[in-house]
């Protein structure tokens, strides 16, 4: 038996907006297993942030259910969803919100200094290679080391899912796969399950399944017999 880290049922988000309302996911339903890479694609629009910021706990669903692990998120209150995200989930954007002001490592450390049982900060730095880096600010980085800095931080609290909503969308080909290696590394190094999503196609490549988003639903699910790794990637 797989362990299930996300059990959607009939998962659906309606945005309303004065009279108008956007049906963003309609009755999804969706397995995420433990220590799985799972890439999303899809259009524009097609509902991929919105199903990630229900599994991340920063948006409440309108209708079905989200279960994480035996936690129903959907029945959490603003405070418990936020006690969910702080303990179980690590975030990381397209842009790396890094605090300008602070180095590498004291970046990482305003996250290990709220969490139960986090890293060092200069462990997590090591598990994306940046190591030899981690007192240099965040404008003495180039693109792709401060999106693997954003990853440290995500990582630090020793989260079980990371989720990465387009995080090579900034960053030219060489830098990206770096990134997507990065990822890769947690992964392979510490079990977590990673969630991409992502408008470059040759990603979907590194990962165990592919789930194709389309006007709200999941349309196919594409299993990789086998997962490339990083540098195999091209684009
Ligand atoms: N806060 C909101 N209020 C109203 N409508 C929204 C809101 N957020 C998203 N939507 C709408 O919900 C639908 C799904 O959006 P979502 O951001 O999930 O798509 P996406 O697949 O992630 O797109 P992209 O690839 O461009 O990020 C879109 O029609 C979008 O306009």
């Amino acid at each position: 038996m797989s362990d299930t880290v996300f059990t959607a049922k009939a998962l659906t988000k309606t945005y309303v907006s004065g009279e108008t309302q956007v049906l963003a996911l309609r009755t999804v339903d969706l397995e995420i297993f433990a220590g799985e890479v799972v890439v999303l694609l899809g259009p524009s629009g097609s509902g991929k942030s919105t199903l990630f910021n229900i599994m991340g706990g920063l948006d409440h669903a309108t209708s079905g259910q989200l279960f994480f692990r035996d936690l129903e998120l959907t029945n959490l209150d603003d405070r418990s969803l936020t006690a969910y995200r702080r303990q179980h989930v690590g975030f990381v954007f397209q842009f790396y919100n890094l605090i300008p002001s602070l180095t590498a490592y004291e970046n990482v450390a305003l996250v290990t200094e709220i969490s139960d049982h986090p890293m060092r900060p200069d462990e997590a730095l090591a598990l994306v290679g940046l190591e030899a880096r981690m007192h240099h600010f965040p404008a003495q980085l180039s693109g792709g080391e401060q999106q693997r800095v954003a990853i440290a931080r995500a990582i630090a609290k020793r989260p079980e899912v990371l989720l990465c909503d387009e995080p090579t969308g900034a960053l030219d080909s060489k830098t990206g796969i770096r990134v997507i290696e990065a990822l890769l590394g947690i992964n392979a190094q510490l079990g977590t399950t990673v969630l991409i999503i992502t408008h470059n196609a040759s990603i979907q490549d590194v990962a165990d399944r592919v789930l194709f988003f389309a006007d709200g639903q999941i349309s196919r699910i594409h299993k990789n017999e086998a997962r490339r790794t990083a540098a195999e990637l091209v684009w």
